[in-house]
C-alpha cells in the first residue's frame, strides 16, 4: 500500500471534559487534522490547545447538519463519536479517548500509537490461518512453518485495536471487586483476530480503514434516554468484525499501546452497563450465528442486511432492539448523504 500522508488520516475525539490531553501528544498529533465531537452542554466552550489544526462540532452543530437524522447520534455518551466518522473525508480514523496519554515502551521510549496503528493497517492480516509468532510482516518476524504458502499474501487491514497501559477497560463488576487493579504488562505484539471470532473493541485507542470498513464503524444509540451505555464500541466492534469476515478483511489487535490515566465511576457504570450484562448473552450468539448474503458486496449493504437481522433476532428482546435497527438503518441514510453518491439498498430494507 502506497505510504500515508497527513491528509490521509482524521483523529477523532470525543470530549465532555477538557483537551487538554493534547499538549502530551503535541509532537505526534500536530501534524494531523482533529475533529471533536464536543458532548453534552454545547454553550460550553472547550478550548483546543493552540497549533492544531480541527474542525469542533458540538451538540446543535450535529442537529442542525443531520436534522432529524441526528437522532441516531448519542447524547451524553461516547458514542458521539461516530458523527466524526461520518464527515470525516480520510481514508483512515484515528479515535482516543481525552483521558489517555502518551505511554512508554519497556525501553523508555514514548509510544507513537498513531504511527504504529498507520503501520497495522498498511500491512496485511492473515485471518485464515494463526501464525504462531504473531505479526508474520513485523520486521524480525516471519510466517512459521507449516503456514500454508497459498495464504501468505494475506488480507488487507480493516481495523487496528490498540490497548492501554495503567487503568484497564473492565466493565463495572470487574472494576468493583478489583478497583486497585492496574495493566502493567506491556506485550509486545499484534495479532489477527482469525475470521468467526468476535471481540470486545474498545475504542479508546482505535484506527481502521474508513473506506472498507467505516459504514458498519456505528456507535449506535446509548446514554441519554437509552436503556444502555458503555456497550457504544462493543457493539461496532461485533458488527464490523462480522462485516470484515464477510468481505474479506482483517482485523488486528495487541500494540500499540497508550497511557489510560482516569478510571470512570464504577457505580454510574454499572448503570450504564447494566442491561448489556445479559443482554450480551443473547447479543453474541446472534452475531456469531450471522451470515451475510453474497449479494453484499461493500460495508453499507453489509450493514444494512445486519439492520434487518437486528430487527427481527434481536427486536423480540426489547422494543430498544428496534429502535436501534431503525437507528442503523437512520445512520446509513446519513453515511451515503455525505459519502458514497450510490444509493445503498435502503429502500430494499425500508419494504421489509
Ligand atoms: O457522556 C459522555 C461520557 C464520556 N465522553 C467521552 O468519551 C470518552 C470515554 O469516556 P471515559 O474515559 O469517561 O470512559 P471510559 O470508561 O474510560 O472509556 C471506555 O468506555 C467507552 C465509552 O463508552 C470508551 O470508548 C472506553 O474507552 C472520553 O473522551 C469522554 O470525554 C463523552 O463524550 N460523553
Ligand atoms: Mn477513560
Amino acid at each position: 500500500m502506497a505510504p500515508i500522508l497527513n491528509g490521509d488520516v482524521d483523529i477523532v475525539i470525543p470530549t465532555i471534559r477538557s483537551l487538554d490531553f493534547l499538549e502530551n501528544w503535541r509532537s505526534f498529533f500536530e501534524p494531523y487534522h482533529l475533529i471533536i465531537i464536543q458532548d453534552g452542554d454545547p454553550t460550553k466552550v472547550i478550548k483546543v490547545p493552540q497549533g492544531f489544526d480541527y474542525e469542533l462540532y458540538n451538540r446543535d452543530d450535529i442537529n442542525r447538519i443531520l436534522g432529524p437524522k441526528a437522532s441516531c447520534i448519542s447524547f451524553k455518551d461516547g458514542a458521539c463519536r461516530c458523527f466524526g466518522f461520518l464527515v470525516s473525508k480520510k481514508k483512515f480514523i484515528y479515535t482516543i479517548d481525552d483521558d489517555c496519554f502518551v505511554a512508554k515502551d519497556p525501553s523508555g521510549k514514548d509510544i507513537d500509537a498513531l504511527a504504529q496503528h498507520l503501520d497495522n493497517l498498511t500491512k496485511p492480516s492473515t485471518p485464515y490461518f494463526f501464525n504462531t509468532l504473531y505479526d508474520p510482516y513485523r520486521e524480525g518476524a516471519d510466517f512459521v512453518r507449516g503456514y500454508p504458502f497459498s495464504l501468505r499474501e494475506g488480507v488487507p487491514t480493516a481495523v487496528s485495536h490498540g490497548l492501554w497501559l495503567n487503568i484497564p477497560d473492565y466493565d463495572a463488576p470487574t472494576q468493583l471487586v478489583k478497583p486497585r487493579e492496574r495493566n502493567t504488562r506491556y506485550v509486545d505484539a499484534v495479532m489477527t483476530i482469525p475470521k468467526g471470532t468476535l471481540y470486545p473493541m474498545c475504542a479508546m485507542n482505535l484506527a481502521f480503514n474508513r473506506e472498507l470498513v467505516g459504514p458498519a464503524m456505528y456507535f449506535g444509540i446509548m446514554g441519554d434516554g437509552q436503556p444502555l451505555g458503555r456497550y457504544d464500541d462493543m457493539w461496532a466492534g461485533w458488527c464490523s468484525k462480522v462485516v470484515c469476515d464477510h468481505l474479506g478483511y482483517g482485523v488486528k489487535t495487541g500494540l500499540p499501546y497508550l497511557w489510560h490515566s482516569k478510571a470512570s465511576n464504577p457505580f454510574v457504570n454499572l448503570k450504564k452497563e447494566f442491561k448489556g450484562l445479559f443482554w450480551q448473552e443473547e447479543m453474541i450468539p446472534f452475531f456469531q450465528s450471522v451470515v451475510l448474503p453474497k449479494e453484499c458486496t461493500n460495508a453499507q449493504q453489509c450493514y444494512l442486511e445486519l439492520a434487518k437481522m437486528v430487527k427481527e433476532k434481536l427486536g423480540p428482546i426489547d422494543p430498544y432492539f428496534h429502535k436501534f435497527a431503525a437507528a442503523m438503518v437512520t445512520w446509513i441514510e446519513a453515511w451515503e448523504e455525505f459519502n458514497a453518491p450510490a444509493k445503498a439498498k435502503i429502500d430494499s430494507v425500508k419494504s421489509a
